[in-house]
C-alpha cells in the first residue's frame, strides 16, 4: 500500500502560507487606510502575506514513495494536475535488442521517477521547470500495452489478462489516441511539478520509444474545499463515492494481482482501463436538476442517494429496491449508479480514479471536455468489461457520452529501491 509522508505537512485547515492572526492583521491594515487605498490595499494584503515563509507543507511538502510493493498513483489520493501519456517503442535489429532498449528505458524512469517523486532534480540537465516547489504528491505509474510484448519477443509471458477489450455500442474509438506499447500516468498537486516530470520522462525516452498520444488532465485542488471531499466530475456530479476502499476486507483481491498469481511477474500489480470520456455537455447541462438527478441515481448538491429520503448523505447506502411514496423506484431502472453497481454485475467491481480533461471546442463549437476516465482492477474481465457491457446497454448516462479512446495496461507491482519497475518480465 502506498504510505503517504505527511511528516513535514501543516493541517489540513490551515490555508497554505496564510496564518489567520497574519491575515487579519494585514486586513485590518489595509482597511486602516481607508475605502481610498482601494484595489492597492489588496495588493497589499497580498504581498503581506507572501513575506511571511510560508508553511506551504501539505500541498508542496507531501511525497508519496516511489517504491513499495504496488506502484504508486492506484490508491494515492486523487492529485489536482495530471498526464496521461502512451509511447510506443522504436523496433531494434531484433526483438531482444528492442527488450534491451526498453529495459535499459524502464531503469531510467524508474530513476526519474524515484528521484522527482522525492523533491529532487532528474539527473543530467534538469528543466527547472519545478524548481522552488516541493515533491507535491507527485506519482508517476508505469505499465505495458500488448504492443510491447510482440516487440520485445515476450508474447508467451503476455497476461491473458491483456486480452483486448470488446468493442461496445458507445465506442467512437480514435485509433491515434489509444493503445501504445507503453503507458504513463502522473499526477502531482502542482501543475508545474506534473509538467516537469512529463518533459523529463519525455526526454528519457530518446531513441528508445516515441510519444503515440499524451492527454492532460485536473482535478480540484487539495484545500480548495472547507474539508476534503469527494471530487466532482464536469458534469458537477460527486464522482468516487461508491469506489472499493483499501479498508474493505476484499479491496487487495479486486485491485491487485496476487503474490502467485499468474503472471508471475505481475505480483502486486493491476491492470488500469482507461478511456477518454467526452461529455455532451450542452445536452447535459439543458436537463433540469431533477432530470440530471435521476440519471445519476444520486443528488446533485452532496452525492446523496435518492432512495435515502431527504436525511440522506452522501455516505448512506444505495437502497436499489427503495420506492417512492407513488410506489416507483426511487433509483430508476436506467439510473447509472444501478446499472454500474457489483450487485447488477456479479459483484464486478473497480477503483475508478479518473482526471477530468479541457481540450477547447471542437469544430462543431461543443466542448472537448470530460473525463479521463482510469479503472484499476485485479481482471478487467471482473471488473471494467462485464459493467461497460451492461451500461453499453440500458444506462440513462450514455446518452451524454462519447467513448473516443481506449486502452489497457497491465501495470506491474512497484519496484524496490535499486530495481526498475517492469524489471521482472524484461530481464526475468
Ligand atoms: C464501466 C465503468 C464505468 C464508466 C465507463 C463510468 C463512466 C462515468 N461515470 C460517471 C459518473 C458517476 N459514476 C458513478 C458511479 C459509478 N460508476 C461506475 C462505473 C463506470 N462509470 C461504477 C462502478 C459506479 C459505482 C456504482 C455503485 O456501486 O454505486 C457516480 C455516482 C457516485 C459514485 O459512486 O462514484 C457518478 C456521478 C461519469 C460522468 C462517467 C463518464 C464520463
Ligand atoms: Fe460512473
Amino acid at each position: 500500500m502506498t504510505t503517504v509522508d505527511r511528516s513535514a505537512a501543516r493541517t489540513a485547515a490551515q490555508p497554505p502560507g496564510v496564518s489567520r492572526r497574519r491575515l487579519l492583521a494585514a486586513a485590518a491594515a489595509a482597511g486602516a487606510g481607508g475605502l481610498a487605498a482601494g484595489a492597492a490595499g489588496g495588493a497589499f494584503v497580498q504581498e503581506s502575506v507572501r513575506d511571511e515563509p510560508a508553511a506551504l507543507a501539505t500541498v508542496g511538502a507531501t511525497r508519496v514513495p516511489f517504491h513499495g510493493v504496488h506502484q504508486a498513483g492506484i490508491t494515492t489520493p486523487l492529485q489536482a494536475a495530471g498526464h496521461l501519456a502512451a509511447f510506443d517503442l522504436t523496433p531494434g535489429a531484433s526483438p531482444a535488442a528492442t527488450r534491451r532498449e526498453a529495459a535499459a528505458l524502464l531503469r531510467r524512469w524508474s530513476d526519474t521517477a524515484a528521484r522527482l517523486t522525492a523533491g529532487e532534480p532528474a539527473a543530467g540537465h534538469d528543466t527547472g521547470i519545478a524548481r522552488d516547489a516541493g515533491p507535491s504528491s507527485l506519482t508517476v505509474t508505469f505499465g505495458f500495452g500488448r504492443g510491447l510484448f510482440d516487440r520485445t519477443g515476450l508474447a508467451a509471458r503476455r497476461p491473458a489478462a491483456l486480452a483486448p477489450l470488446p468493442p461496445f455500442s458507445a465506442d467512437a474509438l480514435d485509433a491515434r489516441r489509444s493503445d501504445g506499447d507503453l503507458w504513463v500516468q502522473i499526477g502531482a498537486d502542482d501543475a508545474l511539478v506534473a509538467y516537469h516530470a512529463l518533459r523529463a520522462l519525455i526526454r528519457d525516452a530518446g531513441q528508445a520509444a516515441a510519444v503515440r498520444w499524451q492527454v492532460r488532465g485536473f482535478n480540484r485542488t487539495p484545500g480548495a474545499t472547507a474539508r476534503p471531499r469527494t471530487a466532482r466530475n464536469l458534469m458537477g456530479q460527486v464522482d468516487g463515492t461508491n469506489n472499493p476502499r483499501p479498508t474493505d476486507e476484499d479491496f487487495a483481491a479486486r485491485i491487485f494481482v496476487p503474490a502467485g498469481g499468474d503472471p508471475d511477474w505481475m505480483a502486486g500489480g493491476s491492470y488500469a482501463v482507461y478511456r477518454r470520456i467526452r461529455m455532451l455537455l450542452d445536452r447535459w447541462e439543458h436537463l433540469s436538476p431533477a432530470r440530471q438527478e435521476r440519471v445519476i441515481g444520486r443528488r446533485r448538491s452532496d452525492g446523496a442517494p435518492l432512495s435515502g429520503g431527504p436525511d440522506a448523505q452522501e455516505s448512506t447506502p444505495v437502497d436499489l429496491d427503495g420506492r417512492l411514496a407513488d410506489g416507483t423506484l426511487a433509483i430508476a431502472g436506467d439510473a447509472h449508479v444501478r446499472v454500474a453497481a457489483p450487485e447488477s454485475n456479479g459483484g464486478a467491481a473497480m477503483l475508478r480514479r479518473p482526471f477530468s480533461y479541457d481540450e477547447g471546442l471542437r469544430d462543431d463549437g461543443a466542448p472537448d471536455a470530460g473525463l479521463l476516465f482510469v479503472a484499476w482492477q485485479a481482471d478487467p474481465a471482473r471488473g471494467f468489461v462485464p459493467v461497460q457491457r451492461k451500461l453499453d446497454r440500458g444506462d440513462g448516462l450514455s446518452r451524454f457520452l462519447s467513448h473516443e479512446a481506449s486502452a489497457l495496461w497491465a501495470v506491474p507491482g512497484g519496484a524496490a529501491a535499486g530495481e526498475y519497475v517492469g524489471q521482472r518480465l524484461l530481464e526475468g
